[in-house]
Parts: structure tokens; C-alpha cells; sequence
């Protein structure tokens, strides 16, 4: 039998004792510093066995033995023992959730081939005597290392204060005070929940850790973070299982990481965090969010990058060696090139963009779940969008309800009322707003619900958009029924005798499917005959046109067989509204009686015509799609200002070839009536073409196309799983705060690319520079040493642009990864340094006559002067398509940076530093060929963007 000991042990969590607990926690350390570069050791599978067996053993068991092994009952835990065994078992999150320790990120910091080149550099230069070099590069490794470490801890610190911004809630049943027997329902924080805790599971929800059921109601539950098959699967408590049932298939167990599609039950948790079965599955753990085009391009310029040094350094040793016949420095002087040519910042520049990004974003209400959406969302140029709170204010109110000729019928509202009181699952704004209505009713409309009981409800699904409820009608004279009529309605036959009925209400087509009689007041109770049937249409039509949502009512009386149910003895109020012990089909949906409709008010937002306007400006085509009746989305897309002129449903896109729907989709504004999984096939239909699609929603039914989005975007009031399943978290359902994060992401991808382009095209030209240099002079062009300063330098300069602003009119379209973008970039602007490279080399050789080992020094530290110059101060030119200083000026910390790096570059030769990388003093005169240098450098790159531009209609 499963019990607290048997858990702790599989834990790990049992208290430690002594020394052996001190060495555990030391071995502890010491393994969690290295496991990010180990692979899962074979103490995983073990602990994967134990999570197992411990779920398997748990669906073995009945209710009553699992409750007393795990010491708890369906009254919950009290307070204090949740709390104790929260200190017990330890917060209820996943460890690669949570944000790295600081030694981690250190180690990751340090452990970077840059920086091993860097420490296999140094042994060689201190193995050969050269002090000065084995000093520098230390300097560089600590400071790189710093440099990194500081950027990634603050990161990972403001990412793991963005998560907790956006928790997960849980509802539990919880004793708040130690001596009550009753347990009272609460919501805590997931990371709260501990094993033994009962939990409520409703529509919509997330697992908050694996649970064995007790009591269920037509439970759905997705599985797909665990199989990836969408297709969700019935679990029952009712069940005990075999030892030999495949864990996925246990049907009385639910797992984290799963959520509840449809339908309602009790669970009691068995295990929390690492000891759930999520966490022991190599595929979660190895499982990283699909890989994006950005970020594929991101590695493959690194690797382009990185084979172009590694090219290049075999062929420098070689030429260099030939010139100079000194091969011991040529080999260390090809390994200060690959150093050079190493793109050493690109992957801490990205990052630091996107850390910065998502922090700003924050700021304007827009929370980053994964860094990547931030740069997404800038890309994104198709928004798919659904209706309510979007593009409505998201306060529905009800406004009427009327029988089948549109005249107002109190019964019509009671019966919708009675499906909305005893539905246990997710209540949603239309069950408020009914309940609402309610509640203000007074003398006879005032609603009696206390003479109905719940006997069953089939809950609702966005494929059937229906509910129902089966109710148990009471005595007829006590009942909230008017007697003649539900006697007319062949609801209650006679006083005192109990019946059954189901009450059903969804929307106008769906339930017009499901009856085969209306209720018509002046001819009775009358075959529902497609004269009536079209009439109805034409009506809700007609009401959808006003702008006002609807939901239909029928009834339909249950057979006596059927209706005799004896219900489980309660034993908790929760208990009871989750157990039903018969179960009713879908199928219980037909033959019945349509009643009426009602109408609901939800006006369009002031605020999203604007956004609108403003995000097709900014290239964003806005599409929406909803599970809503058509009529009733064009009017409010009418009202906002999205087009209307080509309008799809989901049953007539069911009819097309796979062809014909991405055409469809592609040219449609407004999909209606769609079921999740067409939201989902609408999605990815978008992507065909390299689009970037953005969703955003906050339903169930908006799980599966967030998270087939590129960007799937959310709202801190939505549901669990739609949060889940969403990368970026809106603080407020607003479509302006949205267009603040499409320009951050504008801002994040242009300073990304600046940076990309200047580090491919200065590296292209290095190359070409230090090839000329090595074939032509008899001894090296720079120093090693210097080669590494100089980078060292230019590499802190850039170390701002995060920090950069973009021009408006980069931020006026979206832009998308482009490899051939920055190809052409490289090979246009990349040789245009090395031609004034050259011209330095021409100046110092002919004009000052250094050609001789002896003066070396001289020319190394003017080409040092030049390159670092004029690479730092052509950021300035590149980082804009206007002429820099006069139409753009970069942002603060960029002109500081540079202008740092520009006064530390001069001030070098004169410094101890200087001296010890073997630098001199360079004649004054050259101080003025060097302006010159920079002058027409700056001249001709000005020029050649400008030509670039006219070209390629691209810069950045
Ligand atoms: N609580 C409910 N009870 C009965 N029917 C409902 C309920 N909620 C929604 N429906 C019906 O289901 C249909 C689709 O629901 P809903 O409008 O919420 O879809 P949606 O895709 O989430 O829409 P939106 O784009 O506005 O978010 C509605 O037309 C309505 O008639
Ligand atoms: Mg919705």
C-alpha cells in the first residue's frame, strides 16, 4: 500500500540525517554543477521506476485504502498539515522549470570554446615566455566570463520574476481551521499543492500534479504534452486497474502537465514536482520549444561564421610562416586571428536583446513566457484573433429572451437559468450573465432552484456547443414550475411525483439539430418542420445582425426508467456535484423540445479599431476566429474596422482539399463556427509561406491553434490551458497593448540583425585584411596579444546595442529572418574596411618606410589604432539607412560605449598596458592620415549603403 513513507523515499524528500545527509548534500552540489553538460544518469530510470510503481500502486488501490494511506479525506487536508508537507516535499514546480543557481549559469558562462581557445592561447604564450600575452588573455577570460555571467543571472532572475507574475492557480479542498470537519474549497498556487491535497478539476484546467481520481464526471482530459495525440481520453474514478495497465492508460489516474477538456472530478494528488511522471520522461526534459526560423539562422551564421575562421586560420599559419619563417609565431598568431574571427559575443548579444526585450515588455504589460516570442512577435504579419474580450469589452449582459415567435416567455429564462445553476463546469460569461439576470429577478420571477437536484450533466464541448443538465424536479406545487404549464409541457405529470428532464442550451443551429418539436404557445407543442426551422434561422439572423450573441433553450422529459437514480449518499458537498453514478450519453441530446432563445450584449471595445488600424499600418493583417455564429462576428468586425467582404464558416471549409483550404484561409478575414481543431488547421494553413502567425485567445477551444502559432498570445484571465499553451501573457486584454509589444519585438529583431550584420561583414573583411597582411609583410601585421585586445575592445562596444533604438521606418513593417539578407550584407559592406586596411599598409610601408622587423612595433600600432577605430565608429553608420549624427543618432549607451572604446583605443599606447603588449608611440603625423582613414572610410560606406539600399530595397 502506498503511503507518506513510501513517497518520501521515492522523493528523495525524507528528512537527512547527520553526516550522510551533509555528504548527500555536498555530492548534491558537486553533481548539479556539472549535470548541465552530463547526461541523465542511471539514478533517473531509477527514480522514473519508483514515480511509477507509486502511480500504477495508486490505481490499484480503492478510494477509501488511497485516502488513509495518503492520511487525508474528501474534507482536505487542514492548513497546517498542507504546510507541513510543503516543507516536507518542497514547492510543487519542475526543477528545469526553475531558475538556474548561480554556479550553474557561472560554469555555463565559463564553459565556452572561446574561452577554452583563450586558456589554450595563454598556456602556449606562458609556455614560450611571452608574459604579457599570458596576462591579457587571463584578463579577457575573467572578463568575458564576468561579462556573461552578469548578463545571463540577471536575465534568468527577471525571467523567473516574469513567470511569477502569471502563476498557475489550483482549487482545492482545504480544513482552514484545524478542528472544522467540513473543507471549503480554495484556489492556491500551484506550486502550493501538496500530495494528499484534494483537488477540483473543472474545464480548462491544468493537472497540478499526478492524481489518482475519486469521484468524476464526464472527465476529458488531454494528454497531449504527454503522447502528443490531441484526441482527448475518458478517465472515470469508478475503475480499479491492474498491475499490468500501461501507465498512460490507466483510466483513474490524471498526470501533470495534462488538462481537462470537458467535464468535471475529484482528485486526491499523489505526487507533486520531480516526483511527478512528467519529469521523469527524457523526451519532457530533452523536449525544447520548436526550434524557429530565427533561431536556425542565428546558427547557422555562427557556424558560417566559425567555419570561415576555421578556414582561415590553416591558411594564415601557412602564409604567414612562409613570410616571416618564424613558424612557432605564425601558429600563434593564426590562433589570435581565430580568436578574432571567433563570433565569441553573437550568442550573449541575441540573448541580452531578448532579455532586454522581454523586460520592456513587461513594463507594458506583455509577459514573456520564452525569450524567442519577443522577436516573433516583431516578425509576426498575420494576427489571428478571436472575438470576445478582443475585439468586445468582455462584459456580456443578457438583454432579453422570447419564445419561437420572438415574443417574451418567462419559462424560456427559467429553464436557462436551471442550466447554468446546476452546470458544474466552467462557468463562462454567458452562465454569469444568465445568473446575473437572476439574481435580480423578485415576487414570482424569482427563481427557486432549491427544488431541482442535479442528477447528471453533460458538459459542454466547443465541437457540439451544447450543455446539459438532468435535473430532478421536486413537487410540483413547491417547485419554481408554474404547474399547468410543465403540465402542458409534459414536464411533471402530476403533484408529488418525480421526475426527470433535461435541460439543454447552446448555440441556435446545434440545438435546432437536436429537436424534433418547438413549443409554440399558441399552437402547443408542434413537430419542429423546416418551415419552422428556417424561420428560426432567419431570426437569430436577424438578432445576430443587431450585434447581439445568442443561446437556445429546449427541454426534453427523460423516461421513467431512466429517471429513477438513486444518488450516492453525499458525503461532501464537492463530492456530490462530481459523482454521478449513471452516466449519460451525448446521445440523450435529441427528440427534444426547442423553448426559446436568449440574447446577449457584449458592444465592441472603443480601443480595438484603433489598434486595428494601427496594426495593418504596422503590416499586421488582423483575421479573426471564432466558434460564434458568422452573423454576429461580421457585425462586430464591421464595428471595428476589419473587413467583411470574404467571410468563411468551419462546415464549409470542412468541404474543401487540403488546397483550396490554405487558399481560402489565406484570403478570408473572418472564420465562424469553427471547431479547435479547424482554429489549429487554420493556423497552420497560415504558416504555408513563411508567414509568422500570431494567435490570441483565451479559451479551451484556443489551446491547440496557440500553440501551433508562432506566437501564441494570451491573457492573464484566461484559462489555465490556454495560458499553458500561450508563449506571451497579456496583463490586459487589450489589442493596443499588444501593438507596444509587436514594436518592442520590432526593436529586439533590428538590434539583433545589426549586430549579426556588422560582426559577418567586419569579419569578412578582416580576413581579406589579414591575408594581404601576411602574404606582403616579413613580420606579423599585429601582435597576438593585440589582435586579442582589440577585439576585447571592439566586443565591449558592441555590448550596448541591446540598449539601441531602431528608425521609425524599420518599425513600420514586420521582418523576418533573411539569410540571404545578411549574405549580401557581408559580402557588399564586408570589403569596404579592408580596402582602407590596405591603404594604412600602403601609407606605413611606402610613406614611412617601415619594412623591417626591427620597426614592427610601429606599424602593428598603427593598423591596431586604425582597425579599432574605424570598426567602432562604423557601427554608428551601419546601425541606421540614414547618415548618422545629422538624420539618426544612436542611443546613449552606444555613443558612451564607442566613445569609451574609441578614447581607451588612443589612450593604449601610452599606457603600461601598451607597453607591455609591445606597442609605441605612433608619429604625430599619422594621428592626421588616420582622421583622413576614417573620414573617407566613413564617406565611402555612407556611399555604398546608400547604392546597397537603391539595390537590395533592405539594409538592416
Ligand atoms: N455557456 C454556454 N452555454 C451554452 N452555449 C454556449 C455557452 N457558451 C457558448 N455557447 C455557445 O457556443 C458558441 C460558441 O461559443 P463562443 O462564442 O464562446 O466561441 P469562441 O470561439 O470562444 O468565441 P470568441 O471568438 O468570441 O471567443 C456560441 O455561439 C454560443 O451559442
Ligand atoms: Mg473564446
Amino acid at each position: 500500500m502506498a503511503s507518506l513513507v513510501d513517497l518520501e523515499r521515492a522523493s528523495g524528500n525524507a528528512p537527512k540525517e547527520g553526516t550522510l545527509g551533509g555528504l548527500k548534500a555536498i555530492f548534491a552540489v558537486v553533481t548539479s554543477f556539472f549535470s548541465d553538460c552530463s547526461l541523465p544518469s542511471t539514478a533517473k530510470t531509477v527514480n522514473a521506476k519508483l514515480v511509477e510503481d507509486n502511480i500504477v500502486r495508486n490505481a490499484t488501490l480503492d478510494k477509501d485504502a488511497i485516502l488513509a494511506s495518503l492520511k487525508t479525506s474528501l474534507n482536505g487536508l487542514t492548513t497546517e498539515d498542507a504546510k507541513n508537507r510543503l516543507k516536507q516535499f518542497g514547492p510543487n514546480v519542475l526543477s528545469i522549470k526553475l531558475a538556474r543557481r548561480w554556479y550553474k549559469i557561472l560554469w555555463n558562462a565559463f564553459w565556452h570554446p572561446f574561452n577554452i581557445i583563450l586558456l589554450v592561447l595563454a598556456t602556449i604564450s606562458g609556455a614560450t615566455s611571452d608574459k604579457a600575452t599570458l596576462i591579457v588573455m587571463c584578463l579577457m577570460v575573467v572578463l568575458s566570463v564576468g561579462v556573461r555571467f552578469y548578463q545571463e543571472l540577471k536575465s534568468s532572475r527577471a525571467a523567473s520574476k516574469l513567470s511569477e507574475l502569471v502563476r498557475d492557480r489550483a482549487a482545492v479542498i482545504r480544513r482552514e481551521n484545524g478542528n472544522s470537519k467540513e473543507g471549503v474549497e480554495l484556489e492556491i498556487n500551484q506550486e502550493d499543492v501538496v500530495p494528499g491535497d484534494i483537488v477540483i478539476l473543472r474545464t480548462g484546467d491544468l493537472l497540478p500534479g499526478d492524481v489518482r481520481l475519486v469521484t468524476s464526471n464526464n472527465l476529458l482530459v488531454s494528454q497531449s504534452a504527454l503522447t502528443g495525440e490531441s484526441i482527448a481520453v475518458e478517465k472515470y474514478a469508478d475503475v480499479i486497474e491492474s498491475e499490468s495497465t500501461p501507465l498512460l492508460d490507466l483510466k483513474n489516474a490524471c498526470f501533470m502537465g495534462t488538462s481537462v477538456e470537458s467535464g468535471g472530478a475529484l482528485g486526491v494528488v499523489i505526487s507533486t514536482g520531480d516526483q511527478t511522471y512528467i519529469s521523469t520522461i527524457a523526451t519532457y526534459l530533452a523536449r525544447r520549444t520548436p526550434i524557429n526560423s530565427f533561431q536556425k539562422g542565428v546558427r547557422r551564421v555562427s557556424y558560417l561564421l566559425i567555419c570561415f575562421m576555421l578556414a582561415m586560420v590553416p591558411i594564415v599559419i601557412v602564409i604567414s610562416g612562409i613570410t616571416t619563417h618564424n613558424w612557432g609565431n605564425s601558429a600563434l598568431f593564426g590562433i589570435s586571428v581565430a580568436v578574432g574571427l571567433t563570433p565569441e559575443m553573437l550568442p550573449m548579444i541575441v540573448n541580452a536583446n531578448l532579455a532586454r526585450g522581454a523586460l520592456v515588455m513587461a513594463r507594458k504589460k506583455c509577459i514573456v513566457k520564452t525569450l524567442d516570442a519577443v522577436q516573433n512577435m516583431g516578425a509576426m504579419d498575420i494576427l489571428c484573433t478571436d472575438k470576445t474580450g478582443t475585439l468586445t469589452i468582455d462584459r456580456v449582459a443578457m438583454v432579453q429572451y422570447m419564445d419561437c415567435h420572438g415574443i417574451s416567455k418567462d419559462q424560456v429564462f427559467e429553464y436557462a437559468y436551471l442550466n447554468s445553476y446546476f452546470q458544474t463546469g466552467l462557468k463562462n460569461l454567458i452562465d454569469s450573465a444568465i445568473l446575473s439576470f437572476g439574481e435580480v429577478l423578485s415576487g414570482d420571477r424569482k427563481m427557486n432552484p432549491s427544488k431541482y437536484n442535479l442528477v447528471a450533466e453533460l458538459p459542454f464541448d466547443f465541437v457540439r456547443r451544447r450543455m446539459s443538465v438532468i435535473l430532478e424536479v421536486g413537487d410540483v406545487s413547491s417547485s419554481g414550475l408554474k404547474p399547468q404549464e410543465d403540465v402542458e409541457h409534459n414536464v411533471i405529470s402530476s403533484v408529488g411525483q418525480k421526475r426527470c428532464i433535461l435541460v439543454t442550451k447552446g448555440a441556435l443551429e446545434e440545438m435546432l439539430d437536436v429537436c424534433s418539436c418547438v413549443q409554440d404557445d399558441t399552437a402547443g407543442c408542434v413537430p419542429m418542420t423546416p418551415e419552422y426551422r428556417n424561420k428560426l434561422l432567419s431570426m437569430g439572423e436577424e438578432l445576430n445582425a443587431d450585434g447581439l450573441r445568442l443561446v437556445a433553450v429546449a427541454i426534453k422529459e427523460l423516461k421513467p426508467t431512466q429517471a429513477t437514480i438513486t444518488m450516492s449518499t453525499p458525503r461532501h458537498e464537492h463530492f456530490s456535484k462530481f459523482s454521478h453514478e449513471q452516466q449519460y450519453r451525448h446521445s440523450e441530446e435529441s427528440e427534444m423540445v426547442f423553448h426559446g432563445i436568449l440574447t446577449f450584449q457584449d458592444p465592441p471595445k472603443e480601443s480595438a479599431k484603433e489598434a486595428i488600424e494601427t496594426l495593418e499600418k504596422k503590416g499586421v493583417a488582423v483575421k479573426v476566429l471564432t466558434g460564434d455564429a458568422l452573423s454576429i462576428a461580421v457585425k462586430i468586425c464591421k464595428d471595428v474596422g476589419i473587413a467583411t467582404d470574404f467571410v468563411v464558416t468551419g462546415p464549409e471549409l470542412a468541404l474543401l482539399d487540403s488546397n483550396e483550404f490554405v487558399k481560402t484561409v489565406q484570403k478570408a478575414t473572418i472564420m465562424a463556427k469553427l471547431t479547435p481543431y479547424q482554429k489549429l488547421k487554420v493556423v497552420e494553413a497560415l504558416k504555408v509561406g513563411s508567414h509568422t502567425v500570431g494567435f490570441l485567445g483565451d479559451g479551451i477551444n484556443d489551446a491547440l491553434a496557440l500553440k501551433a502559432a508562432d506566437v501564441g498570445i494570451s491573457v492573464d484571465s484566461a484559462t489555465s490551458v490556454a495560458k499553458d499553451a500561450a508563449e506571451i501573457i497579456l496583463l490586459q486584454k487589450d489589442l493596443n497593448v499588444l501593438v507596444a509589444g509587436v514594436t518592442r519585438g520590432r526593436i529586439t529583431h533590428g538590434n539583433t540583425i545589426k549586430y549579426i550584420k556588422m560582426a559577418a561583414s567586419s569579419n569578412f573583411g578582416n580576413v581579406f585584411s589579414i591575408l594581404v597582411a601576411s602574404a606582403w609583410l616579413p613580420f606579423d601585421p599585429m601582435k597576438p596579444v593585440q589582435i586579442l585586445t582589440q577585439n576585447l575592445l571592439y566586443d565591449f562596444s558592441q555590448a550596448s546595442i541591446p540598449w539601441d533604438r531602431m528608425d521609425p521606418e524599420y518599425l513600420e513593417t514586420p521582418h523576418q529572418w533573411s539569410a540571404k539578407g545578411i549574405a549580401s550584407f557581408m559580402v557588399c559592406m564586408g570589403p569596404m574596411s579592408s580596402i582602407f586596411d590596405i591603404t594604412t599598409f600602403i601609407l606605413l610601408w611606402f610613406h614611412y618606410g617601415i619594412r623591417t622587423v626591427e620597426r614592427q612595433a610601429v606599424f602593428q600600432t598603427a593598423w591596431f589604432l586604425e582597425g579599432l577605430l574605424t570598426q567602432t565608429l562604423v557601427i554608428h553608420l551601419l546601425r541606421t539607412t540614414r547618415i548618422p549624427f545629422f538624420q539618426s543618432t544612436a542611443a546613449l549607451p552606444v555613443l558612451l560605449t564607442t566613445g569609451a572604446i574609441v578614447s581607451i583605443g588612443l589612450a593604449i599606447p601610452y599606457t603600461p598596458l601598451g607597453k607591455t603588449e609591445k606597442m609605441v608611440h605612433p608619429y604625430p603625423s599619422y594621428y592626421y592620415f588616420l582622421a583622413m582613414t576614417i573620414f573617407a572610410y566613413c564617406c565611402l560606406a555612407q556611399c555604398a549603403k546608400m547604392v546597397y539600399i537603391r539595390v537590395f530595397k533592405k539594409w538592416l
